[in-house]
């Protein structure tokens, strides 16, 4: 019998504080009524201040749990977040090969918002290599876009032509978020080829913008995983985003979490 439940995996590290990582990854997809599943690539001490620490899993240990997901649950649409090292990207790309993992969705987390570095600097530029040729969307952020074209985005020109060089690169699609953008709307800019759409929002001055990345990129892998088109995933996504930032929950002393929960007040659900 045919599964009844769409299921989403996430590859990803594990942030302690609960706002970023795989923990925002699960919360999304449970929120989005989709079978969460996880495959942990290293694990940090963190919370709303800081990460106070890192400890990256070994690659076979992430192979593994590729493995026992796959093999048995199956998996509809998969995320990447951190990955930490080339290691770990090589095995990712490996296994995303040989299951034919039909949704991909590549998160190319480099650095977290409190500054620290979530991937090695020759990882960085092996994310080309490996991953982006077979992500159906990859999700960078500004800074994270600039790296890998090499391009200054300073404007909306540049930006257009910086998705254009990451379709060469091999992506289906790309999202350029706006969350880094220095004022106006959160602006964020999709790319499939074809044609350019600007998907906009209100831009919140707050400072729970923790896992923004995360929650964002889980929300599309879910609704891939129930077998939307991607631009269609991508416009969700945006809305489950932005109804998660403009209520916050106020938690720690840094930047906090964004609330998970909060698309169910546009939904009438709460
Ligand atoms: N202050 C904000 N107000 C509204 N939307 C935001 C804000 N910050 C980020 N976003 C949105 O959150 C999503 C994640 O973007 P971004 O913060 O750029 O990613 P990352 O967490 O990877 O740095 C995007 O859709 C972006 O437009
Ligand atoms: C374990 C872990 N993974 C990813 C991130 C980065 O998350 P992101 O959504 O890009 O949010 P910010 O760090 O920019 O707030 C993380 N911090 N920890």
């Amino acid at each position: 019998m045919a599964p009844t439940i769409a299921r989403a995996l996430t590859i990803a590290g594990s942030d302690s504080g609960g706002g970023a990582g795989i923990q925002a990854d699960l919360k999304t997809f449970q929120e989005l009524e989709v079978f969460g599943m996880s495959a942990l690539t290293a694990v940090t001490a963190q919370n709303t201040l800081g990460v106070q620490g890192i400890y990256e899993l070994p690659p076979q240990a992430v192979a593994e749990q590729i493995d026992a997901v796959v093999e048995d649950l199956g998996v509809d649409a998969a995320k990447t977040g951190m990955i930490a090292n080339i290691e770990i990207m090589e095995v990712i790309a490996e296994k995303v090969k040989a299951y034919a993992i039909p949704n991909l969705v590549v998160d190319p987390v480099m650095i977290s918002k409190s500054g620290h570095s979530l991937l090695n600097e020759d990882a960085r530029l092996a994310l080309k290599r490996y991953l982006l040729p077979l992500a159906t969307v990859v999700t960078p952020n500004i800074p994270e876009a600039e790296v890998l074209t090499g391009l200054q985005l300073d404007s909306m020109e540049a930006r257009k032509e910086a998705a254009r060089m990451i379709i060469g690169m091999g992506a289906r699609s790309v999202v350029i978020k706006g969350g880094h953008l220095p004022d106006g709307e959160a602006e964020d800019l999709f790319y499939d080829g074809q044609e350019f759409s600007i998907l906009s929002s209100p831009r919140f001055e707050t400072p729970h913008t923790h896992g923004t990345g995360c929650t964002f990129s889980a929300a599309i892998a879910a609704h891939l995983a129930k077998g939307e088109a991607v631009l269609s995933a991508v416009r969700q996504a945006k809305a489950f985003i932005t109804a998660a930032i403009r209520h916050p929950l106020h938690l720690g002393g840094g930047h906090g979490p964004t609330n998970h929960w909060a698309h169910r007040l546009q939904e009438g659900k709460a």
